[in-house]
Protein backbone atom coordinates (compact mmCIF):
# COMPACT_ATOMS: atom_id res chain seq x y z
CA UNK A 1 0.00 0.00 0.00
CA UNK A 2 1.39 3.63 -0.73
CA UNK A 3 1.92 5.45 2.17
CA UNK A 4 -0.82 8.11 0.80
CA UNK A 5 -3.57 4.98 0.97
CA UNK A 6 -2.08 3.85 4.66
CA UNK A 7 -3.18 7.25 5.80
CA UNK A 8 -6.30 6.79 4.50
CA UNK A 9 -6.83 3.03 5.82
CA UNK A 10 -5.66 4.23 8.82
CA UNK A 11 -7.88 7.05 9.03
CA UNK A 12 -10.74 4.86 8.36
CA UNK A 13 -9.89 2.38 11.08
CA UNK A 14 -9.85 5.75 13.43
CA UNK A 15 -13.39 6.61 12.19
CA UNK A 16 -14.51 2.86 12.36
CA UNK A 17 -13.20 3.13 16.31
CA UNK A 18 -14.92 6.21 17.11
CA UNK A 19 -18.22 5.10 15.38
CA UNK A 20 -17.96 1.18 17.13
CA UNK A 21 -17.24 2.92 20.62
CA UNK A 22 -20.23 4.64 20.74
CA UNK A 23 -22.31 0.75 20.45
CA UNK A 24 -22.90 -1.53 23.28
CA UNK A 25 -22.92 -4.86 21.71
CA UNK A 26 -21.80 -5.53 18.15
CA UNK A 27 -23.31 -8.78 17.12
CA UNK A 28 -22.79 -10.53 13.86
CA UNK A 29 -24.99 -12.88 12.86
CA UNK A 30 -23.88 -15.30 10.65
CA UNK A 31 -24.65 -19.36 9.18
CA UNK A 32 -22.80 -21.74 7.19
CA UNK A 33 -25.71 -22.51 5.01
CA UNK A 34 -27.67 -20.08 2.91
CA UNK A 35 -31.60 -19.37 3.23
CA UNK A 36 -31.41 -20.69 6.76
CA UNK A 37 -33.23 -17.62 8.36
CA UNK A 38 -30.35 -14.99 9.29
CA UNK A 39 -32.15 -11.97 8.27
CA UNK A 40 -35.14 -13.13 9.64
CA UNK A 41 -33.42 -13.54 13.69
CA UNK A 42 -31.84 -10.10 12.30
CA UNK A 43 -34.85 -7.96 11.68
CA UNK A 44 -37.28 -9.75 14.28
CA UNK A 45 -34.99 -9.63 17.23
CA UNK A 46 -33.91 -5.74 16.53
CA UNK A 47 -37.97 -5.44 16.43
CA UNK A 48 -38.28 -7.35 20.09
CA UNK A 49 -35.04 -5.51 20.93
CA UNK A 50 -36.51 -1.98 20.32
CA UNK A 51 -39.80 -2.96 22.08
CA UNK A 52 -37.73 -3.65 25.24
CA UNK A 53 -36.51 0.52 24.84
CA UNK A 54 -32.91 -0.99 23.32
CA UNK A 55 -32.10 1.37 20.56
CA UNK A 56 -31.17 -0.69 17.12
CA UNK A 57 -28.87 -0.65 14.46
CA UNK A 58 -28.76 -2.72 11.47
CA UNK A 59 -25.56 -3.16 9.27
CA UNK A 60 -26.81 -5.60 6.06
CA UNK A 61 -23.19 -6.83 4.70
CA UNK A 62 -25.08 -9.07 2.54
CA UNK A 63 -24.15 -7.00 -0.39
CA UNK A 64 -25.40 -9.26 -3.50
CA UNK A 65 -28.60 -10.29 -1.63
CA UNK A 66 -29.69 -7.49 0.55
CA UNK A 67 -33.09 -8.30 2.14
CA UNK A 68 -33.50 -6.46 5.67
CA UNK A 69 -34.83 -3.24 3.72
CA UNK A 70 -37.66 -5.71 2.49
CA UNK A 71 -38.28 -7.59 5.14
CA UNK A 72 -38.42 -4.11 7.07
CA UNK A 73 -41.13 -2.45 4.52
CA UNK A 74 -38.36 0.66 4.39
CA UNK A 75 -36.46 -0.28 0.72
CA UNK A 76 -37.70 2.72 -0.45
CA UNK A 77 -35.59 4.36 2.00
CA UNK A 78 -32.90 7.01 0.49
CA UNK A 79 -29.22 7.25 2.98
CA UNK A 80 -28.72 10.48 3.61
CA UNK A 81 -25.97 12.40 3.31
CA UNK A 82 -26.21 16.13 3.16
CA UNK A 83 -22.44 17.00 3.11
CA UNK A 84 -21.73 14.18 0.49
CA UNK A 85 -19.51 12.75 3.90
CA UNK A 86 -21.46 11.90 6.28
CA UNK A 87 -24.46 9.14 5.63
CA UNK A 88 -27.58 8.97 7.55
CA UNK A 89 -29.25 5.38 8.11
CA UNK A 90 -32.83 5.32 6.94
CA UNK A 91 -35.36 4.78 10.60
CA UNK A 92 -37.98 2.47 9.72
CA UNK A 93 -39.31 3.44 12.96
CA UNK A 94 -38.18 5.25 16.30
CA UNK A 95 -35.22 3.24 17.81
CA UNK A 96 -34.23 1.41 14.95
CA UNK A 97 -31.23 2.42 12.48
CA UNK A 98 -31.01 0.43 8.94
CA UNK A 99 -27.82 0.58 6.96
CA UNK A 100 -27.86 -1.56 3.18
CA UNK A 101 -26.33 -1.05 -0.10
CA UNK A 102 -30.02 -1.94 -1.19
CA UNK A 103 -31.02 2.02 -0.34
CA UNK A 104 -28.18 3.06 -2.86
CA UNK A 105 -29.30 0.57 -5.50
CA UNK A 106 -32.65 1.35 -5.91
CA UNK A 107 -33.52 -0.60 -9.07
CA UNK A 108 -34.28 -3.83 -7.48
CA UNK A 109 -33.41 -5.99 -10.96
CA UNK A 110 -29.66 -4.66 -10.70
CA UNK A 111 -27.14 -7.20 -10.37
CA UNK A 112 -24.46 -6.12 -7.68
CA UNK A 113 -21.27 -7.98 -9.49
CA UNK A 114 -18.72 -7.16 -6.51
CA UNK A 115 -14.98 -8.85 -6.02
CA UNK A 116 -14.40 -9.09 -2.56
CA UNK A 117 -12.35 -6.07 -2.14
CA UNK A 118 -15.35 -3.61 -3.14
CA UNK A 119 -17.40 -5.51 -0.82
CA UNK A 120 -14.80 -5.16 1.90
CA UNK A 121 -14.90 -1.18 1.34
CA UNK A 122 -18.24 -1.05 1.17
CA UNK A 123 -18.75 -2.48 4.63
CA UNK A 124 -15.87 -0.42 5.96
CA UNK A 125 -17.35 2.82 4.46
CA UNK A 126 -20.48 1.68 6.15
CA UNK A 127 -19.01 1.52 9.62
CA UNK A 128 -16.89 4.60 9.41
CA UNK A 129 -18.93 7.13 7.50
CA UNK A 130 -22.47 6.20 8.91
CA UNK A 131 -23.86 8.55 11.86
CA UNK A 132 -24.74 5.40 13.64
CA UNK A 133 -24.53 7.56 17.06
CA UNK A 134 -25.31 6.04 20.64
CA UNK A 135 -26.80 2.48 20.14
CA UNK A 136 -27.16 -0.58 22.50
CA UNK A 137 -26.68 -2.98 19.66
CA UNK A 138 -25.61 -2.73 16.41
CA UNK A 139 -26.78 -6.15 14.34
CA UNK A 140 -24.79 -7.06 11.58
CA UNK A 141 -26.88 -9.51 9.15
CA UNK A 142 -24.33 -11.87 6.49
CA UNK A 143 -24.31 -13.96 4.03
CA UNK A 144 -23.87 -17.56 4.17
CA UNK A 145 -20.80 -18.63 4.64
CA UNK A 146 -17.23 -17.44 6.15
CA UNK A 147 -15.56 -15.01 3.84
CA UNK A 148 -14.89 -11.88 2.50
CA UNK A 149 -18.12 -10.11 4.36
CA UNK A 150 -17.28 -12.06 8.11
CA UNK A 151 -13.64 -11.63 7.46
CA UNK A 152 -14.01 -7.78 7.04
CA UNK A 153 -16.43 -7.61 10.30
CA UNK A 154 -14.25 -9.67 12.44
CA UNK A 155 -11.27 -7.87 11.17
CA UNK A 156 -12.48 -4.05 11.23
CA UNK A 157 -14.81 -4.07 14.26
CA UNK A 158 -12.45 -3.97 17.43
CA UNK A 159 -14.04 -5.90 20.48
CA UNK A 160 -16.95 -7.32 18.47
CA UNK A 161 -19.44 -8.81 21.31
CA UNK A 162 -20.11 -12.02 19.37
CA UNK A 163 -21.49 -13.96 16.97
CA UNK A 164 -24.84 -15.65 16.90
CA UNK A 165 -25.21 -18.65 14.51
CA UNK A 166 -28.41 -19.42 12.81
CA UNK A 167 -28.70 -23.05 11.29
CA UNK A 168 -31.96 -25.61 10.23
CA UNK A 169 -31.81 -28.71 12.01
CA UNK A 170 -30.92 -30.38 8.89
CA UNK A 171 -27.43 -32.10 8.72
CA UNK A 172 -26.11 -30.77 5.52
CA UNK A 173 -26.97 -26.69 7.72
CA UNK A 174 -25.56 -28.21 10.75
CA UNK A 175 -21.93 -29.19 8.93
CA UNK A 176 -22.06 -25.73 7.29
CA UNK A 177 -22.72 -24.23 11.17
CA UNK A 178 -19.85 -26.51 12.28
CA UNK A 179 -17.66 -24.37 10.23
CA UNK A 180 -19.22 -20.86 11.47
CA UNK A 181 -18.30 -22.20 15.19
CA UNK A 182 -14.70 -22.89 13.69
CA UNK A 183 -14.61 -19.57 12.25
CA UNK A 184 -15.44 -17.60 15.27
CA UNK A 185 -13.21 -19.38 17.86
CA UNK A 186 -10.36 -19.03 14.70
CA UNK A 187 -11.23 -15.32 15.40
CA UNK A 188 -11.34 -15.05 18.90
CA UNK A 189 -15.20 -13.77 18.54
CA UNK A 190 -17.19 -15.12 21.11
CA UNK A 191 -19.98 -17.41 19.94
CA UNK A 192 -23.37 -15.73 21.91
CA UNK A 193 -24.89 -19.08 20.60
CA UNK A 194 -26.99 -20.68 17.75
CA UNK A 195 -30.58 -20.20 17.11
CA UNK A 196 -32.03 -23.41 15.22
CA UNK A 197 -34.58 -21.98 12.87
CA UNK A 198 -37.47 -23.44 11.12
CA UNK A 199 -37.58 -25.92 13.56
CA UNK A 200 -40.53 -28.00 12.78
CA UNK A 201 -43.38 -26.59 10.71
CA UNK A 202 -46.29 -25.57 12.63
CA UNK A 203 -49.36 -26.21 10.39
CA UNK A 204 -52.21 -23.64 10.15
CA UNK A 205 -54.68 -25.85 10.05
CA UNK A 206 -54.43 -27.82 13.20
CA UNK A 207 -50.84 -26.76 14.58
CA UNK A 208 -49.36 -29.89 14.67
CA UNK A 209 -45.30 -29.85 14.28
CA UNK A 210 -44.05 -31.38 10.91
CA UNK A 211 -40.01 -32.01 11.13
CA UNK A 212 -39.41 -30.47 7.69
CA UNK A 213 -35.88 -30.26 8.62
CA UNK A 214 -36.37 -32.21 11.52
CA UNK A 215 -36.22 -31.06 14.56
CA UNK A 216 -33.05 -30.65 17.49
CA UNK A 217 -29.94 -31.18 14.80
CA UNK A 218 -28.79 -27.71 16.08
CA UNK A 219 -29.04 -28.17 19.74
CA UNK A 220 -27.03 -31.50 19.59
CA UNK A 221 -24.09 -29.59 17.82
CA UNK A 222 -24.41 -27.10 20.76
CA UNK A 223 -24.14 -29.58 23.20
CA UNK A 224 -21.21 -31.36 21.09
CA UNK A 225 -19.08 -28.33 20.60
CA UNK A 226 -19.60 -26.72 23.37
CA UNK A 227 -22.11 -23.85 22.53
CA UNK A 228 -24.73 -21.87 24.07
CA UNK A 229 -28.00 -23.10 22.38
CA UNK A 230 -30.58 -19.89 22.29
CA UNK A 231 -33.28 -21.76 20.90
CA UNK A 232 -35.53 -23.15 18.18
CA UNK A 233 -37.75 -21.44 16.09
CA UNK A 234 -40.54 -23.51 14.18
CA UNK A 235 -41.44 -22.21 11.00
CA UNK A 236 -44.83 -20.53 10.79
CA UNK A 237 -46.64 -19.36 7.18
CA UNK A 238 -47.55 -16.09 8.83
CA UNK A 239 -43.98 -15.14 9.92
CA UNK A 240 -42.86 -15.49 6.23
CA UNK A 241 -45.67 -13.60 5.46
CA UNK A 242 -44.57 -11.15 7.17
CA UNK A 243 -41.83 -10.47 6.06
CA UNK A 244 -42.99 -10.93 2.38
CA UNK A 245 -45.07 -7.78 3.55
CA UNK A 246 -42.42 -6.14 5.53
CA UNK A 247 -44.58 -6.19 8.30
CA UNK A 248 -43.59 -6.46 12.28
CA UNK A 249 -44.05 -9.56 13.47
CA UNK A 250 -42.90 -9.00 16.42
CA UNK A 251 -45.46 -6.46 17.66
CA UNK A 252 -47.59 -6.63 20.21
CA UNK A 253 -50.89 -8.94 20.40
CA UNK A 254 -48.92 -11.34 17.75
CA UNK A 255 -49.47 -14.62 19.44
CA UNK A 256 -47.49 -17.06 17.36
CA UNK A 257 -45.17 -20.17 18.08
CA UNK A 258 -41.83 -18.46 16.44
CA UNK A 259 -42.41 -15.31 18.00
CA UNK A 260 -42.65 -16.16 20.92
CA UNK A 261 -39.50 -18.17 20.44
CA UNK A 262 -37.59 -15.02 18.47
CA UNK A 263 -38.64 -12.78 21.81
CA UNK A 264 -37.70 -15.26 24.38
CA UNK A 265 -34.28 -15.27 22.57
CA UNK A 266 -34.23 -11.46 22.50
CA UNK A 267 -34.87 -11.51 26.20
CA UNK A 268 -31.89 -14.13 26.64
CA UNK A 269 -29.71 -12.02 24.92
CA UNK A 270 -30.58 -8.74 26.00
CA UNK A 271 -30.79 -9.79 29.82
CA UNK A 272 -27.20 -11.75 29.54
CA UNK A 273 -28.70 -15.02 30.67
CA UNK A 274 -28.19 -17.64 27.70
CA UNK A 275 -25.54 -19.56 28.29
CA UNK A 276 -25.62 -23.49 28.22
CA UNK A 277 -22.94 -24.18 31.41
CA UNK A 278 -25.10 -22.10 33.77
CA UNK A 279 -23.33 -18.27 34.04
CA UNK A 280 -26.24 -16.24 34.71
CA UNK A 281 -24.23 -12.74 34.50
CA UNK A 282 -23.77 -10.87 31.32
CA UNK A 283 -21.07 -12.88 29.78
CA UNK A 284 -21.54 -10.71 26.44
CA UNK A 285 -17.99 -9.28 25.30
CA UNK A 286 -16.07 -12.38 27.17
CA UNK A 287 -15.01 -15.36 26.09
CA UNK A 288 -17.32 -18.13 25.20
CA UNK A 289 -18.19 -20.30 27.94
CA UNK A 290 -16.77 -23.65 27.60
CA UNK A 291 -14.75 -26.02 29.71
CA UNK A 292 -11.65 -25.37 27.74
CA UNK A 293 -12.41 -21.69 27.62
CA UNK A 294 -13.85 -21.10 31.22
CA UNK A 295 -10.11 -20.78 32.54
CA UNK A 296 -9.54 -17.30 31.07
CA UNK A 297 -12.78 -16.41 31.57
CA UNK A 298 -13.31 -13.27 34.02
CA UNK A 299 -17.03 -13.69 34.66
CA UNK A 300 -19.27 -15.06 37.81
CA UNK A 301 -19.75 -18.45 35.99
CA UNK A 302 -21.43 -20.93 37.61
CA UNK A 303 -19.07 -23.56 35.57
CA UNK A 304 -15.99 -21.43 36.99
CA UNK A 305 -17.37 -21.28 40.34
CA UNK A 306 -16.89 -25.28 40.24
N1 LIG B 1 -39.15 -19.58 10.93
C1 LIG B 1 -39.55 -19.29 9.69
N2 LIG B 1 -40.84 -19.52 9.30
C2 LIG B 1 -41.25 -19.22 8.05
N3 LIG B 1 -40.46 -18.69 7.11
C3 LIG B 1 -39.18 -18.43 7.43
C4 LIG B 1 -38.66 -18.71 8.74
N4 LIG B 1 -37.36 -18.34 8.75
C5 LIG B 1 -37.09 -17.86 7.53
N5 LIG B 1 -38.17 -17.91 6.73
C6 LIG B 1 -38.26 -17.52 5.31
O1 LIG B 1 -37.25 -18.28 4.63
C7 LIG B 1 -36.60 -17.48 3.66
C8 LIG B 1 -35.11 -17.41 3.95
O2 LIG B 1 -34.95 -16.70 5.19
P1 LIG B 1 -33.85 -15.57 5.33
O3 LIG B 1 -33.82 -14.67 4.14
O4 LIG B 1 -34.04 -14.96 6.66
O5 LIG B 1 -32.54 -16.48 5.31
P2 LIG B 1 -31.01 -16.03 5.15
O6 LIG B 1 -30.20 -17.02 5.89
O7 LIG B 1 -30.85 -14.61 5.57
O8 LIG B 1 -30.83 -16.16 3.60
P3 LIG B 1 -29.50 -15.79 2.74
O9 LIG B 1 -28.55 -16.92 2.97
O10 LIG B 1 -30.00 -15.74 1.34
O11 LIG B 1 -28.98 -14.48 3.23
C9 LIG B 1 -37.29 -16.12 3.69
O12 LIG B 1 -38.26 -16.11 2.69
C10 LIG B 1 -37.93 -16.06 5.08
O13 LIG B 1 -39.12 -15.26 5.08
Amino acid sequence: MENEELDEYELQTQAIRKNMDQISRKILIMSGKGGVGKTTVTVNLANALVDMGCTVGILDTDIHGPNVAKMLGCEDGVLGSPDGKVLYPVEPREGLKVVSLAFAIPDPDAPIIWRGSMKNSAIRQFLADVEWGTLDYLLIDSPPGTGDEQLTVCQSIPELTGTIIVTTPQSVAVLDARRSVGFSRRMGVAIIGVIENMSGLVCPECKTEIPVFGIGGGQKMCQDMHVPFLGRVPMEVDLRKAEDEGEDFMKDGNTHPSRDALLEIARKINFGTACSTGRDTSFIGTPQCSPSSCAGCTSNCASRKK
